[in-house]
């Protein structure tokens, strides 16, 4: 592929999947920054190309390593400096997953490492990849199968371990293989109608006519993506903010809050924005949504979008919502923490790697604090929601008994329309989504009183 002077595709995938693991981003905002640089004339398929390496390397990650420490015998994938693991998941990926004969994808990579490192370091790559090539990935994992059942899923599927774990013990080993199965398929699309221009009704029939085949949800104002001929992010409606793209168990969130015209709302962790925007629709832009977040890039994002949907009743602002306290209380809130994302594995396969429970540990103290200051800005009387889109019972439930037992918030007994309902005392109160069952990200809703 011709891009600029010296730049190989190999190389523009290695910088995506550096951005993807040192500076967290998505790999949609990696591919952004890395093709500000590229140019050429094959740039566009190049980027294509890329966010597909990207996307698919991110989703197998456990099995490539899998493949590399194997082979690396005794020290691991991790110790190697970051940049030339990421070269040699590429060479495996191309040879394991993409059936790229092995002579291409070996030579791909050893040109680069030459180029970015010594000729030691390329004989050594070079040694590797051979031995990758010969390396049996069916019977190695039967072993591994005979020998360690959840590190086998792990690795078969593609999941941190600790998931295999915790989605084992919740659910059960059949259900578990389903919705690792599931998040490795590919994601599904919903459409929200922006009904502050539109409707549902038209929405259809302009997809329709548009060639994008759809079928109705249980949420109101959402579709189902069936099938499409051009991607809908390309259509005309969409670039004029008549419809968003958002999950079904996302777009759940509004309605189970009911903002009504006139009310008072914060949003306590509202970038980039979705339910903030579905807020403002159904409360038809009248009354005041104050929306909050730490982060400052994901707020100036917002803010483009709110132009675009034609949003004038939301108020931005960048502060820390376990402390953010205004003049007035509010009449309802949307608490939508940041979480563990491990609902999110089909959309996003770059978060698997992101969490271990130390990390999750102080995601859950974020989220408790997030609940304690919700409750001193409720007024008497008032409502939120609290969501995830966690699978973890430690971010939901146990979260949601911290809210009754130590924040003195009342668990509503809300009437949830679909989806099923979650685990411990409080199960039959509570709302999930599961990847597997609903079609959407894993997703966890409950509706509070102060
Ligand atoms: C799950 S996302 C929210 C998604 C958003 N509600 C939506 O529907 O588009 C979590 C958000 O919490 C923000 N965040 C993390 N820690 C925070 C904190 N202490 N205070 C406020 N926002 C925080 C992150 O920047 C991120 O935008």
């Amino acid at each position: 592929m011709e891009l600029f002077y010296r730049v190989s595709f190999q190389e523009v995938v290695a910088d995506a999947l550096m951005l993807v693991e040192e500076r967290e981003l998505s790999s949609k905002h990696a591919l952004e920054r890395v093709f500000k640089k590229v140019a050429g004339k094959d740039r566009e398929k190049a980027r294509g190309l890329t966010h597909a390496y990207v996307f698919e390397i991110e989703k197998w990650r456990a099995k490539i390593d899998f493949i590399i420490n194997s082979v690396l015998k005794g020290s691991s994938v991790e110790d190697l400096d970051l940049y030339l693991a990421n070269l040699l998941r590429i060479g495996t990926f191309e040879i394991h997953f993409r059936k790229v004969p092995p002579a291409v994808a070996t030579d791909s990579i050893i040109r680069v490492v030459k180029e970015r490192f010594d000729f030691s370091r390329a004989k050594f790559v070079n040694a590797l990849m051979h031995s990758i090539e010969k390396f049996d990935v069916e019977k190695a994992l039967k072993r591994l199968k005979e020998r360690d059942r959840i590190e086998w899923l792990s690795v078969r599927f593609s999941h941190p371990r600790w998931y295999v774990e915790y989605a084992v013990e919740i659910l059960d080993y059949d259900e578990t293989v389903r919705l690792l199965l599931s998040n490795n398929r590919p994601q599904r699309y919903y459409v929200r109608a922006n009904t502050l221009t539109t409707d549902v009704d038209s929405l259809r029939d302009y997809l329709e006519e548009n060639g994008v085949k759809t079928a109705l949800t249980p949420v109101p104002d959402v579709l189902k993506v069936l099938e499409y001929r051009t991607p809908v992010t390309k259509l005309d409606w969409y670039k004029e903010g008549k419809f968003v793209i958002q999950d079904l168990a996302s777009a759940y969130v509004a309605h189970v809050l009911a903002p009504e015209p006139g009310e008072r709302v914060l949003d306590l962790a509202a970038a980039p924005g979705s339910k903030t925007f579905h807020a403002a629709a159904l409360m038809e832009n009248r009354g005041e949504i104050v929306a909050v977040d730490y982060s400052y890039d994901r707020l100036m994002r917002m803010k483009e979008k709110m132009k675009l949907l034609e949003i004038k009743n939301v108020k931005l602002v960048h502060a820390d919502g376990r402390s953010f306290r205004d003049k007035e209380k509010f009449d309802k809130i949307i608490l939508d923490t940041p979480c563990s994302s491990s609902g999110t594995y089909r959309q996003f396969p770059e978060v698997k790697w992101r969490f271990d429970e130390k990390k999750i540990k102080r995601i859950i103290n974020v989220q408790r604090n997030m609940l304690r200051n919700a409750h001193e800005n409720l007024r008497d009387g008032g409502e939120m929601t609290y969501s995830t889109c966690s699978i973890r019972v430690d971010e939901d439930e146990e979260n949601v008994l911290f809210a009754i037992n130590r924040v003195e918030l009342e668990l509503i007994d809300y009437p949830f329309s679909w989806g099923d309902r979650g685990f411990l005392e409080i199960g039959e109160k509570v709302f999930r989504a599961w990847t597997h069952r609903h079609d959407c990200n894993s997703f966890f809703i409950a509706k509070l009183k102060k």
